[in-house]
């Protein structure tokens, strides 16, 4: 067993409120009280508030994007790390920035669970058996737009809250149908219920959809020891593709844009696709390559769509 630097003081794991984030840090506790051996009391779960948490923004049925884009559920706990309130924070890396904040540093990753999405229904099983006109909730630019270019006639509203919240409105009539990563259903062990698992090929995935990213303090030997056992070395490749991808097309939240990179031995497959927020056009690509040269694979990808797109593609940004 690896030796930790200093174990004396508990390491404060920070972390959002919400059942999911939770679970995600409850997640990371287990295992590094297993890879080192130790006690529950060896760790403290902080938690923290973001803007992303704020109910008097959510509330309000304003767009995600209109509140603040980047960063939106991570600055507050970036804030609190590098002060150090807390020493490692847990994230869902699809809701991470491309780049960290100076003396941040994200390079662990937890296997990654299930990428797809979710379509959860509770009459029919499958987008394309929606009736005519019908309303679907998301608050996804990714999901929303992806939706529009295969079902142009469904009412797409906003929709937020956790998934308790999401399954009374659909209870109470508020839309159809609405949608979710399946990742978010099984963590918080919430699988019970109506959702159906959304092939890739019917709407490929958000960016690292699917993988827990741990973050910590650039010179923090003891976390960099914990952390280092954690990670799962696969999903590090797939996500890292993903992430050049997200970062030579945009960076920002507001391109609808999926990725998927898979990996058959040492060699990677990475799906892409762009769209307009209306769905009204969608460029989608392939690119298989060693695995070693996820990153470049992940950008050549990018400038492909960038090219298929032709210019004036991101104009209406
Ligand atoms: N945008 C919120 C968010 N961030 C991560 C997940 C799910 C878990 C994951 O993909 O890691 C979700 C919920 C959802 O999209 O349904």
């Amino acid at each position: 067993m690896t030796e930790i630097p200093s174990a004396d003081a508990p390491l404060k794991i920070g972390t959002r409120g919400s059942p999911l984030a939770l679970a995600q840090a409850y997640e990371t506790r287990s295992r590094l009280m297993v890879a080192f051996d130790l006690p529950e009391e060896a760790f403290d779960i902080v938690v923290i508030k973001t803007t992303g948490d704020d109910r008097s923004l959510i509330d309000a049925d304003r767009p995600l994007k209109e509140i603040g884009n980047k960063g939106l559920f991570t600055k507050e706990i970036e804030e609190a790390m590098l002060r150090g309130d807390i020493d490692i924070a847990v994230h869902s890396t699809k809701d991470m920035p491309t780049v960290q904040p100076d003396g941040l540093e994200l390079t662990c990753f937890l296997p990654r669970e299930d990428t797809r999405d979710a379509f959860i229904c509770p009459s029919v099983d499958s987008i394309h058996d929606l009736p005519k006109g019908a309303t679907v909730g998301t608050s996804s630019l990714r999901r929303r737009a992806q939706l529009m270019t295969v079902r142009p006639d469904l009412n797409i509203v906003e929709f937020r809250g956790n998934l308790q919240t999401r399954l009374k409105k659909l209870e109470d009539g508020v839309a159809a149908a609405t949608f979710l990563a399946m990742a978010g259903l099984s963590r918080p062990n919430m699988t019970e219920g109506p959702a159906t698992p959304i092939a890739p090929e019917d709407m490929l995935p958000a960016v690292a959809q699917g993988a827990i990213g741990i973050e910590r303090r650039s010179n923090d030997a003891r976390a960099k020891t914990m952390l280092d056992a954690l990670h799962d070395a696969d999903t590090g490749i797939r996500v890292t593709a993903e992430r050049a991808f997200l970062a030579e097309l945009d960076g920002s939240c507001e391109t609808p844009i999926a990725a998927l990179a898979e990996l058959d031995g040492d060699q990677m497959r990475m799906r892409g696709e762009i769209l307009r927020p209306d769905g009204s056009k969608s460029y989608a690509g392939e690119i298989n390559g060693p695995a070693a040269e996820g990153n470049t694979l992940g950008r050549k990808l990018a400038q492909d769509l960038i090219a298929q797109a032709g210019p004036g593609f991101f104009d209406w940004r």
